[in-house]
């Protein structure tokens, strides 16, 4: 097959790889969620892992060894959370050249400490090898506590969507950082900067959500209409986004501000923006919505995402190999 990678595209890869592999006999979910959950011993466990390359997810003159300890940390505890569970402990490969300061290395354990600490996890090993640039493997595992883990899989007809955590920020910080107005940005922008080092997400909303009730829930890592798209496709739903709730999340003044400098449009980091990790789930209609959630869409029949009924066609989000 001539076929590439790009050709392809990630998402189809992934489909392709993954049919390859049989389903094991303890493996409850397998490939194709935030994380996967493993019947032995218990059905209690989550596990996920999530590659950070220098070039590709961060780069060392936009971002601090601390800075990307926090993010690697963050990718991957943010999956955990969207299953519904609660984040225990995270294992990192880490693989960088030999002339890498120590200062940098250990700057970057001490980012994977600290969003550990704010996940209420640890890390629990690990592996270190060289190579030409800087390259993480982290594995982050979770406790479901008993609760059924929340798949991609089971929105339903009704289910109202909801968000906890940001959206477009993170985006709005790399087209700042990209356009060279980020370094030494004002307080507004430099928040978004930060979203972009170090996104945030609210963990302790996963298993909150998933206590509510919630169907179904993703974090958004590569946009919300892509990774809603996901949820959409594996329920066999569509889903419409409310386009004045989400206009309302694009008219923050910082977001705003930064578009208009950079001829963007605020709306459009918020439906394709990447990397804040924000938590997004389909509640039944009867669930009470948790504390620092708010609703921005609902679940129909039907295939797809659609903004206040209108197709979103050529509002993608992130693919690695397009
Ligand atoms: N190389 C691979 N081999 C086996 N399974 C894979 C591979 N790559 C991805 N998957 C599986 O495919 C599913 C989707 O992966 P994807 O990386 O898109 O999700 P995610 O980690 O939630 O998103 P992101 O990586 O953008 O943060 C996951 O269940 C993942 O385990
Ligand atoms: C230097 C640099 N250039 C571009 C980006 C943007 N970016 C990279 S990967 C990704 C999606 C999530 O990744 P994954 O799907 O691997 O979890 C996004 C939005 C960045 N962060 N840094
Ligand atoms: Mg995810
Ligand atoms: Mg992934
Ligand atoms: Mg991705």
């Amino acid at each position: 097959m001539t076929a590439t990678l790009r050709d392809l595209g990630e998402f189809e890869l992934i489909r392709a790889i993954t049919a390859r592999f049989a389903r094991g006999r303890d493996v409850l979910v397998g490939p194709g969620d935030d994380a996967a959950v493993l019947a032995a011993p218990d059905a209690r466990v989550v596990v996920t892992t999530d590659l950070l390359l220098e070039g590709r997810h961060f780069r060392r003159d936009w971002s601090s060894g601390l800075d990307v300890g926090h993010k690697a940390a963050a990718q991957n505890l943010a999956d955990v959370a969207a299953m519904g569970a609660r984040p225990t402990g995270l294992f990192v490969g880490f693989a960088a050249p030999g002339d890498l300061t120590v200062d940098w290395a250990l700057a970057l354990a001490d980012g994977l400490a600290a969003e550990c600490a704010r996940a209420g996890a640890t890390v629990a090993g690990g592996d270190i090898s060289s190579a030409d640039s800087i390259m993480l493997g982290v594995t982050a595992l979770g406790d479901l506590e008993g609760r059924a883990p929340v798949l991609r899989s089971g929105a339903r007809p009704g289910d109202v969507v909801v968000l906890a955590g940001s959206l477009g920020r993170a985006e709005a910080g790399l087209a700042l950082l990209t356009a060279g107005l980020g370094q030494g940005a004002d307080a507004g922008w430099a928040g978004l900067v930060t979203a972009h080092r170090r996104p945030r997400p609210p963990y302790p909303l996963g298993p909150a959500l998933a206590a509510a009730g919630a169907h179904a829930m993703c974090d958004v890592s590569d946009g919300l209409v892509q990774d809603l798209g996901h949820i959409a496709a594996a329920s066999g739903m569509r889903i419409d986004l409310d386009l004045a709730g989400l206009t309302a999340l694009a008219g923050g003044a910082p977001l705003r501000s930064a578009a208009a400098e950079l001829g963007a449009d605020p709306l459009d980091w918020v439906l394709t923006g990447g990397e804040d990790h924000a938590l997004v789930a389909c509640l039944p209609p009867s669930a009470a919505i948790p504390g620092g959630c708010e609703r921005i869409g609902l679940v129909l029949p039907g295939t797809g995402v659609t903004l206040a009924g209108q197709p979103t066609a050529g509002r993608g989000g992130w693919n690695h190999f397009r």
